[in-house]
């Protein structure tokens, strides 16, 4: 989209230092999103003082998930059972014929819950091949499709196993620990076993993730341990490193106890960003031959079987769903998926507004848009939510966990929506009924590819995968052989057409507003500027392109979003990003800056240090 320079008007001068000022402020962990900081979790103690200024209580709460009225209640439940039927029959290769109703194994009060509240009938293939030996206590490692019940394949298994140990005393021990890598996954396996402890009273479950204080937790720890803790690592080892209960230490007394570990997302607890917090909360429970460990995941690499393997009793049962063992299959089946690649850059914005049109056409749409990081998420978002026709939702790592909170609960209540979100929203999240999942840029791997696309058709439902690459990405395909990703002639076409200003205003009303700088859309422009910048080279080597390309590409995103100039980026940030020398990076001096975010706005650049701006106008023109 070509954009007429307005820098006649002497104002833009001074927006244009602030704009690139406020760029130099922000830090290598603040702007480079939810993938490039995983390798820099802060240290305990700064995670801990975080969490003490944490913003919202979460916690699971005992709610009657039956509604008062006898009749309301037999209706519900009649419609859930009936909309569990059809599901079935949409994917007969989904259930099994084990029904829970008839499952001696069961606690009554289990049966209950999952048959007459949760509407659920027979088990889902990895619940079945779970079941038995999970209940004999052996260790398990399950791979199972995306949307497929491996939450229910531990969870009953685990309430049948805490009611038939006599030496578990409720509310004095904690017997099973469930460790899962987002705060909203946690949350969400918290509510299954909420549902499912329904008629088990001496059973309870706790969650605890970063985000609250850790004091909230503490107290809920002190009232009463729960049968079953959900912890995200970061704030587990926490508590194992620092917490007291009653006088006693979390990491010795407390899960002396605990006789069950779940990693869920086994592959995702296991890899580079979180290996270490794992391990060490594992050395702080009891050894492997004197607890039960079970693993579960849509995808278990190879290279990280080893691992596993440690964290496991030498006879431990392994599960396999993903039929054959063929790569094709551990994509659901129930996926029609496809694949684009946009013109060029600078059609970057129009095609994903033709792209979001396109998808929400038909009612009921509830369509999934990834992008590679947090700032392009938070970017696309605040330009799409003023002028789209449909209003956005916003999930990522860098929004409060209230925020998050609201984001994730509104798009699971919606009937039509659009949530924009980072790969916070990859994995495990259950939102029901989502109809297109679009992944915009190549995603990190293979296995993240395959983990976001299972958030749509889920549990035999059907869906629609599209996945969005720049001509320059073309080369991921490769990394998708066998998962049947044909390129989609239709769409294809769609972007083949120019685009017409005129019919969308809105988004050149927008492209102004971020060429003249000095507003939030702006600020947003800069960081996804730079968090494209940071991402893109993090897959330099999967992509086969050099330093000096990426930096080309990223000055060319820029302008595809509107800027006007490139972003300056500070020294000490060049120098992280080791970007010393390398044509068509704009640095300032800026080692006095300090972190600031989009959401500060610019204002935030006159609260600080009383710090030079730099003019920069001169270099700033790209080639
Ligand atoms: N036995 C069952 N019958 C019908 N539906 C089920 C059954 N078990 C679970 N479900 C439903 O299937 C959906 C997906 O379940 P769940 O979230 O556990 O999938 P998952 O395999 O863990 O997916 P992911 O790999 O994405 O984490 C949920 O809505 C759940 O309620």
């Amino acid at each position: 989209m070509a954009i007429k320079s307005s820098q006649s008007r002497p104002s833009l001068h001074i927006r244009r230092m602030i704009q690139l000022s406020l760029v130099s402020m922000v830090g290598l962990s603040a702007i480079l999103g939810d993938k490039f900081t995983h390798g820099f979790q802060p240290s305990q103690s700064h995670r801990r003082k975080r969490c003490h200024r944490g913003q919202t209580r979460i916690h699971v709460v005992r709610r009657p998930l039956r509604p008062a009225s006898t009749e309301k209640k037999l209706a519900d439940r009649k419609a859930i059972i009936e909309s569990r039927q059809s599901e079935s029959l949409q994917d007969p290769t989904l259930l099994t014929d084990l029904s829970f109703s008839e499952c001696k194994d069961l606690h009554p009060n289990s049966k209950r819950a999952l048959v007459e509240d949760l509407g659920l009938l027979t088990m889902t293939e990895v619940q079945a091949k779970t079941f038995a030996a999970a209940l004999a206590g052996k260790d398990i490692l399950a791979r199972a499709r995306t949307g497929t019940g491996k939450t229910l394949a531990f969870l009953v298994p685990v309430v049948e196993r805490i009611l038939s140990n006599p030496t578990y005393l409720p509310g004095k021990t904690i017997s099973c620990l469930v460790i899962a890598p987002t705060r909203e996954l946690a949350m969400q396996i918290g509510q299954e076993a909420e549902k499912l402890l329904l008629h088990h009273s001496d059973l309870s479950v706790q969650v605890m993730y970063g985000g609250v204080t850790i004091a909230r937790d503490v107290n809920m720890l002190n009232k009463r341990l729960p049968s079953i803790l959900v912890a995200t690592p970061g704030r587990l080892l926490d508590h194992l490193q620092e917490t007291k209960i009653r006088g006693k230490k979390f990491n010795d007394d407390i899960v002396a106890t605990t006789d069950i570990v779940v990693l869920d997302e086994v592959d995702r607890l296991l890899d580079t960003g979180f290996r270490k917090e794992v391990h060490k909360i594992l050395s702080y429970l009891q050894r492997k031959d004197k607890r039960q460990t079970m693993l579960f995941s849509a995808t278990i690499p190879k290279g990280l079987m080893g691992a596993m393997r440690e964290s496991m009793r030498d006879d431990y049962v392994e599960v396999d769903c993903v039929q054959n063992g063929t790569m094709t299959t551990s994509t659901n089946l129930r996926v029609s998926q496809s694949h684009v690649i946009l013109p060029n850059m600078d059609s970057f914005i129009p095609s994903v507004y033709s792209l979001l049109k396109h998808a929400t056409t038909e009612k009921p749409f509830k369509v999934v848009v990834f992008f590679p990081t947090a700032r392009m998420v938070s970017f696309f978002a605040n330009f799409f939510e003023d002028g789209f026709q449909h209003s956005i939702i916003e999930l990522h790592s860098k929004k409060s966990q209230s925020s998050r909170n609201t984001a994730s609960h509104r798009f699971r209540e919606a009937k039509n929506a659009i949530l924009f979100t980072s790969d916070l929203s990859a994995r495990g999240i259950d939102y029901p009924d989502v109809t297109h999942v679009i992944q915009i840029g190549i995603p990190e791997s293979r296995d993240h590819f395959i983990h976001r696309l299972g958030r749509t058709a889920r549990a035999g439902k059907e869906g629609t995968g599209l996945l969005v690459l720049l001509p320059f990405e073309s080369q991921f395909l490769s990394e998708l052989r066998g998962l049947d990703v044909p390129r989609n002639s239709e769409l294809t076409e769609m972007l083949q057409q120019p685009f017409d200003p005129a019919s969308q205003p809105w988004i050149v009303q927008h492209s102004y507003r971020i060429q003249s700088g000095g507003n939030k859309l702006a600020s947003c422009a800069q960081l996804a500027y730079l968090s494209f910048l940071g991402y893109y080279l993090g897959q330099a080597n999967r992509i086969r392109l050099n330093k000096t390309d990426i930096v080309k590409l990223s000055n060319d995103f820029s302008k595809a979003l509107g800027l006007a100039h490139v972003p300056a980026i500070s020294r000490r940030l060049v120098s992280k990003m080791e970007l010393n020398g390398v044509p068509g990076v704009f640095s300032d001096v800026g080692d006095n800056l300090t972190e600031s975010s989009c959401a500060d706005g610019i204002s935030s650049v006159f609260d600080l240090n009383g710090m030079t701006l730099y003019w920069l106008t001169t270099h700033m023109d790209v080639p």
